[in-house]
């Protein structure tokens, strides 16, 4: 694509939620970083932002950059959203402040302690199940399967109907990019998906035991409006399921491509949530989202004016050699803290805890058990206007 400049903003011809891009974006990660601190996009009358310094001071300045107007491309100042806004996600202070404190409470790594030892034998078992095997994939018999085995039975969701869950989070997090066919191919479903989502956050269908009845007695102590309580119940289903099955298959991709890395794991079992964050930063499995100015925003001399959307481009700026040396390796040396992959700032991710518990029990299970693993044939890409991940990842394994 060509970086035209005409005004002040450089402008890129890409489409970030082209095939083209969506099967290599790092050309247009380069293009957008190289182009200057934001980019115009025609295609989309938006501007983008590609530098780790740049998205990383967007992300932490809420009050230019809000997030009520939607995080997507879609504008709710004057569109309306798809569904009844995140009461989270897609709000500002001081709106967003009792629901986050809520869910900060329920998913700090202290409470989800009480959950490691079930969900490290968890890991164990889906390892044994496998171990008679020399082939897998690392997608579907491991990074489909591990997340859907432990978060809807600690969220509290009833046994039959889980089947919506990931056809419902790969449809929100293709609603934040236009309306484009990946976005097409999921409206046929999304009615019957989303009365049924609806249905799993009340309080009568939830266990008595689990984060979803700690969101409702959060709402009987008064923190939260009983009102609230299915909405940010709903958050934990939209968010929480698509994003840890796309980083799961990320980290197996990683160490599947550089088996050397796999043998550090092996001799340091401890390395493994450093390497789930270095798989983040690498990959992200989040590529994007949006921003809305919430005045005329000076950058470099480029006006971005009031109620505009700019895209924050998390997997370039986890990748800017500004800020990362050698970004484009998977490292267990390296410290990958601050990277963005969970975003940053008061919208950072509340779950990231939750995924990180989820990998480390795969990872130590896996590491344990098995001497290599190794890339068995080419591994096939998930297309998704937001999420990054992959469809299929075949895997040699030699067990311990
Ligand atoms: C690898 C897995 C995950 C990744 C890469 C990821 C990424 C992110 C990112 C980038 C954001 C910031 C969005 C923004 O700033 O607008 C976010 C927010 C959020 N995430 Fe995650 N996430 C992951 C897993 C989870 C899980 C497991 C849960 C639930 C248990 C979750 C729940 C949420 C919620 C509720 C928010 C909104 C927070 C707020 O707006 O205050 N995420 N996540
Ligand atoms: O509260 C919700 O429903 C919700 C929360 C978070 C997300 C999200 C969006 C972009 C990147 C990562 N997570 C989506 C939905």
């Amino acid at each position: 694509m060509t970086v035209l400049d005409s005004g002040t903003a450089p402008i890129l011809t890409d489409d970030p939620f082209g095939t083209e891009v969506l099967n290599d974006p790092a050309p247009f990660h380069q293009r957008l970083r190289d182009a200057g601190r934001i980019a115009y996009l025609p295609q989309y009358d938006l501007f983008a932002m590609g530098r780790y310094a740049d998205v990383h001071a967007a992300l932490t300045d809420w009050q230019t950059f809000q997030s009520a107007a939607g995080v997507g491309l879609s504008n709710f100042r004057t569109e309306k959203p798809w569904r009844p806004p995140s009461l989270l996600l897609e709000a500002d202070p001081p709106h967003h402040d009792a629901p986050r404190h809520v869910l900060e409470e329920i998913l700090n790594p202290r409470r989800l302690r009480s959950l490691r030892d079930q969900w490290f034998a968890d890991a164990e078992t889906l390892v044994d199940e496998l171990l008679d095997r020399t082939e897998l994939d690392g997608a579907h018999d491991i990074a489909d399967v591990f997340p859907l085995r432990v978060f809807p039975d600690a969220l509290g969701l009833r046994p039959d109907g889980r089947e919506n869950l990931l056809p419902y989070g790969d449809h929100a997090f293709n609603a934040f990019g236009p309306a484009n066919e990946l976005v097409h191919k999921g409206l046929a479903r999304i009615g019957d998906v989303s009365a049924w989502i609806g249905a799993q956050c009340e309080r009568e269908a939830l266990a008595e035991v689990g984060f979803g009845a700690d969101i409702w007695a959060a709402a009987d102590r008064g923190d939260i409006t009983h009102a609230m309580a299915p909405l940010i119940v709903r958050s934990l289903l939209t968010a929480g399921v698509d994003t840890t099955v796309h980083g799961l298959s990320s980290v197996l991709h990683a160490f599947a491509e550089q088996p050397d890395q796999w043998e550090r794991l092996r001799a340091q079992p401890s390395l493994a949530r450093v390497a789930f964050d270095e798989a983040v930063r690498l990959e992200s499995p989040v590529q994007t989202f949006f921003r809305t100015t919430t005045c005329d925003v000076d950058v470099d001399g480029v006006v971005v004016p009031d109620g505009h959307k700019v895209l924050l481009v998390l997997a370039s700026a986890n990748r800017d050699p500004r800020r990362w040396t050698d970004p484009d390796r998977f490292d267990l040396s390296r410290d990958p803290s601050g990277h963005v992959g969970f975003g940053m700032g008061i919208h950072q991710c509340v779950g990231q805890h939750v995924a990180r518990l989820e990998a480390e029990a795969v990872l130590t299970a896996m590491a344990r058990r098995i001497e290599r693993i190794e890339l068995a044939g080419t591994a096939v890409r998930h297309h998704n206007n937001t999420l990054r991940g992959w469809r299929s990842v075949p895997l040699r394994i030699t067990p311990a």
